[in-house]
């Protein structure tokens, strides 16, 4: 595997997903873990990201020197090179000339341009620069403004960039990676969805042994592709239980009842709606929201485990960006994900089991394609496990939410209905939890204000909002107002993410 040390930079999921695509196995962990990391996962290759910081400032994130010496390959990216250069007793300064974008780069001959013309263009994003080298290392490219725009010191297997492989704009990004993972880390291409199925089964089976497991299941794709494993690897030793929280969207607690009763999988419904909305009475912070519903789930699994009896594990769709959105490691809280932050500190279970939470989004479906899922299951939008539960602003109550769910019906039948659910990856409404005045049949109401939302992304870690036509959101308008009670203005969220995020809480 490939270990990715972030520095904080923007690409450095990016960097992963590169790794991936290569067919190599890749993880991401906090630069002040990464010595540990290192010594206990012994990667064949380490990169250093990017970063926002100066190496040269006062508690700039810094690396022990002694990962220099552990003879594993390391390819320092901008930051990453900046900070090579620094603890190896190089110098970095202010660059006078900043480099932003495209620039030409000319290079020498190395193993890491294997591939390479000598002259080609790189993306650059950096004020600082290289000044002068690392004993032991050579220049082994420059342009305009940097004299000094890569460096190695193939003894010590040390590789340098000062701009971003990673981004599309550098036309042989991808050649130089290549060139570091297969080439200098030796690495063969063989992390594929089919080994990673085989891998995870045999995972599962060796932690679960002869014990039960429960599955919390929503009928959304992550769960369903760790039901697919699972069922796999402990055949009826599984039980899928599936929370009825009166937060789903319309008609979605029967459909998902129907797609799993006869799958050959013990399936449990729970209906829970009044637990729910009693625990969530008079929460209008988003936060406290997101962790009473993911505490309450968890006391559901815990009755309903010891109904069944002896059940020691409890499963869970949980992917990676829940866990780095819920501020896992050093990464910053962005919103805690019901399944991860949302945890209570006692819970029943002796373990988790969570076989896709190294996975991105689209690696999941494409592992559900191996399984053998079908096509409208694997390519079903993602629905939050708490539901309408975020998408209700301020308190919620079953009228809201009876709002909302006919609302949100609406938009998503007209958008399907133009086939623009192929193209916009995640569509739903939202009730905001202003009133505004408005006018109808000669009346004055006063009544809420419902968001659509529309996006385009394929990791949902950055989305676009979608371009949706206006004679499509014309209709959808029309019918809301005419056809729902309580919602008289309608507004369309036009940002991106960031600097907003898919979901409004
Ligand atoms: N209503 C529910 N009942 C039982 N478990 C749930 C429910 N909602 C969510 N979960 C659990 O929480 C996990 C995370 O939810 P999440 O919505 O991210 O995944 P998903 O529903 O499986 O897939 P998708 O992202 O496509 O909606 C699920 O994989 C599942 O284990
Ligand atoms: O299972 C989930 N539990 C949660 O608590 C949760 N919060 C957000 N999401 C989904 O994650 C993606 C990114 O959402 P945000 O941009 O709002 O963070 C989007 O697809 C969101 O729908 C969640 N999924
Ligand atoms: N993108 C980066 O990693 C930038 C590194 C450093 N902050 C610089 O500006 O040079
Ligand atoms: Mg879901």
């Amino acid at each position: 595997m490939i270990l990715v040390v972030d520095f904080g930079g923007q690409y450095n999921q990016l960097i992963a997903r590169r790794i991936r695509d290569l067919n190599v196995y890749c993880e991401v962990v906090p630069y002040n873990k990464a010595l540990l990391s290192i010594k206990e996962k012994k990667p064949s290759g380490v990169i250093f990201t990017g970063g926002p910081n100066s190496v040269y400032e006062e508690n700039a994130p810094m690396i022990e020197s002694e990962v220099f010496e552990l003879g594993i390959p390391i390819l320092g990216l901008c930051y990453g090179m900046q900070l090579m250069a620094h603890v190896l007793n190089g110098k970095v300064i202010a660059a006078e000339e900043r480099e932003f974008g495209k620039t030409e780069l000319n290079i020498k001959e190395s193993i890491i341009f294997k591939n390479v013309p000598d002259k080609s263009t790189v993306w650059m994003s950096h004020v600082d620069r290289v000044e002068k080298l690392p004993e032991g290392f050579e220049t082994i490219a420059s342009t305009k403004n940097s004299e000094i725009a890569a460096m190695q010191n193939t003894d010590k297997k040390l590789y340098a960039l000062q701009f971003h492989p990673e981004v599309n704009n550098t036309e042989y990004g991808i050649e130089m990676l290549a060139n570091f993972v297969y080439k200098i880390c030796g690495q063969k291409a063989d992390w594929t969805m089919e080994n990673y199925a085989k891998t995870a089964i045999n995972d599962i089976k060796e932690k679960v042994g002869d014990g039960k497991v429960l599955l919390a299941l929503s009928g959304g794709v992550d769960s369903s592709v760790t039901a697919a494993l699972l069922s796999k690897a402990v055949g009826d030793k599984l039980t899928c239980i599936f929370v009825d929280h009166g937060l789903m969207r319309k008609d979605e607690g029967d459909e998902v009842e129907a797609a799993f009763k006869d799958s050959g999988m013990h399936f449990i419904r729970v209906n829970a709606e009044e637990r729910f909305l009693n625990k969530l009475k008079g929460i209008i912070d988003p936060e406290e929201k997101r962790k009473a519903i993911g505490e309450e789930f968890i006391r559901v699994f815990e009755d309903e485990g010891r109904k069944i009896k002896s059940v020691d594990f409890l499963a869970q769709g949980t992917i990676y960006p829940d866990i780095i959105e819920s501020g896992i490691g050093d990464a910053a809280v962005i919103k805690s994900h019901h399944n991860v932050g949302g945890l209570p500190d006692v819970v029943d279970f002796k373990d988790l089991v969570e076989p896709l939470k190294m996975l991105f989004k689209d690696e999941v479906r494409e592992l559900g394609r191996e399984l053998g899922l079908a096509d409208y299951l694997v390519n079903r939008q993602p629905f939050p496990g708490p539901g309408l539960g975020i998408r209700v602003i301020g308190e919620i109550s079953k009228e809201k939410l009876d709002v909302l769910r006919d609302a949100d019906y609406i938009f998503r039948e007209e958008l399907e209905k133009a086939g623009l659910d192929k193209s916009i990856n995640q569509y739903f409404a939202v009730l905001t939890n202003n009133r505004t005045v408005g006018v109808m049949g000669d009346f004055r109401t006063y009544d809420y204000t419902l968001a659509l939302r529309a996006v385009e992304t394929t990791d949902f870690m950055t989305a676009d909002w979608a371009r949706i036509p206006y004679e499509i959101l014309d209709k959808v308008s029309n019918r809301i107002v005419n056809e729902v009670e309580h919602i008289n203005r309608i507004v369309y969220d036009i940002t991106s993410k960031p600097p907003a995020t898919i979901e409004w809480e």
